[in-house]
């Protein structure tokens, strides 16, 4: 018999017959439900030691119900759901948001290399370049259209969600509509499909989820946030929906907090670190870089190898490690002089010069100089692989080996 996705309710009565609390937990194909017993009793026994209290002569009651199509849109006031995935031996389907972007690609790839090609979608609502459509499965998703975006994790039976999709800092504060239909009602549409779908779900939030009263040297992950961008809002509304999602339906919601992202086969998408991404083509391009931020503007940085290997990493930490459902991640920090300084040690005649863009500056000075992220370091095991003189290193050797040579001689 192949049931669709049942919920198994376990719901306490106390002895008035009147219905305490409904302890819902999504379960799998009724056929397995055999194989499943001793998970179910034991889930039993641990509802009735958390919601029963001593001595009551209360009573449980375990019912399949057949959903139709519960979505938290339509979810009763008292209902609260506790996903437990019976598939977590099977490699996730992964769904990957706005993957066209400066991080998409590079997720996609190593994702396909742990799990499989066929197993990770990578989507967006651009044409992707030949060499991404040929690298494996695209599929064209706007992250407004509800309707769509739901068809597609049923269609495709997805079980990981990675929402990349966003407006960032600059760009949002040029358009602020668009930062808010994309970064708040997009992230609206992710998180109702993901509840209803039970999906482990990643959204990353980055160092302008704060503001200029925030701590900045260090920044730790439980502190003030009053950011001063669209783009920094609407992070810190993405953190707490995402939380929220976590306590009231059970939502797998993780979340890491990245710094300023540096790639060098990816542009990145209108922020205000994207200055330490382009002084490298520029270095080796023509030896000189005009910077858009002021000579001493420390920033928290990563490689992205860094960053995509903490977003695997903490997608894969078993729950019983995640103390905490947002994290900050942290590797580098450095000004535009420091690093400057550090690619003068392999282009000697590099010159940097400085033409200030004061909506980024502006940005920059609100966020945080350097990042504490000793919960993730504690909780599951975060490392960086990567620190400013590697970065310089693999970033020039990456770009043109030759380039760099010519302008050292
Ligand atoms: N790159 C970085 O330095 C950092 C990135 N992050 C976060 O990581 C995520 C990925 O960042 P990047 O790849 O750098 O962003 P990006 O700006 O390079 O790419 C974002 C992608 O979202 C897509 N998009 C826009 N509107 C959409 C819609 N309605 N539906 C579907 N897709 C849509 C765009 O086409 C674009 O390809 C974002 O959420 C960003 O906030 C956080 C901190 C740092
Ligand atoms: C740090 C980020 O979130 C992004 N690169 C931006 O500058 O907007």
């Amino acid at each position: 018999m192949t049931a669709s996705l049942d919920i198994l309710s376990i719901t306490v009565y106390n002895d008035q017959e009147k219905r305490i609390e409904p302890f819902y937990l999504y379960s799998f194909r009724l056929s397995r439900l055999v194989t499943e017993m001793p998970v179910i009793r034991a889930l039993t026994k641990a509802a009735k030691q958390a919601l029963l209290t001593p001595g009551c002569r209360c009573r449980t009651a375990v019912t399949a119900v057949r959903t139709i199509s519960v979505s938290p849109r339509q979810v009763t006031s008292d209902a609260s759901f506790h996903s437990v995935s019976f598939s977590e031996t099977d490699h996730p389907k992964v769904l990957i948001t706005g993957g066209l972007g400066q991080l998409g690609v590079g997720l996609a790839k190593i994702l396909r290399k742990r799990f499989g090609n066929n197993n990770v979608i990578l989507s967006d609502i651009r044409k992707p370049p030949s060499h991404v459509f040929h690298s494996g499965p695209f599929i064209y998703s706007d992250i407004l259209d509800y309707k769509n975006l739901r068809e597609i994790v049923v269609n495709n039976r997805i079980t990981w969600l990675v929402h990349y999709s966003a407006v960032l800092s600059a760009v949002g504060e040029a358009n602020v509509q668009l930062a808010r239909e994309v970064n708040i009602t997009g992230l609206h549409n992710i998180l109702d499909i993901a509840a209803e779908h039970g999906l482990r779900l990643f959204v990353p939030s980055t160092i302008g989820a704060f503001g200029p009263t925030s701590p900045r040297d260090p920044t730790p992950d439980l502190c003030v946030q009053r950011p001063r961008t669209i783009y920094g809002v609407s992070k810190v509304h993405a953190e707490l929906m995402g939380e929220y999602y976590h306590h009231r339906y059970g939502l797998d919601f993780r979340c890491l907090r990245y710094p300023g992202i540096i790639s060098a086969d990816s542009q990145p998408g209108g922020g205000t670190t994207d200055y330490a991404v382009a002084i490298f083509h520029d270095a080796s391009k023509n030896g000189k870089f005009e910077c858009n931020l002021k000579p001493g503007t420390r920033l928290p940085m990563m490689y992205i190898d860094d960053c995509l290997r903490a977003t695997l990493e903490v997608m894969e930490a078993p729950t019983e490690q995640l103390r905490m459902r947002t994290y900050n991640i942290n590797a580098m920090s450095f000004s535009p002089e420091e690093l400057a300084a550090e690619v003068k040690k392999q282009i000697p005649d590099f010159q940097i010069t400085y033409n200030i863009d004061h909506i980024r500056q502006a940005i920059a000075d609100s966020w945080p100089m350097n990042f504490d992220d000793g919960n993730a370091r504690n909780d599951w095991g975060w490392k960086h692989d990567y620190d400013l003189p590697e970065l310089v290193t693999t970033m020039l050797n990456f770009i043109g080996s030759d380039s760099r040579l010519a302008h050292a001689n």
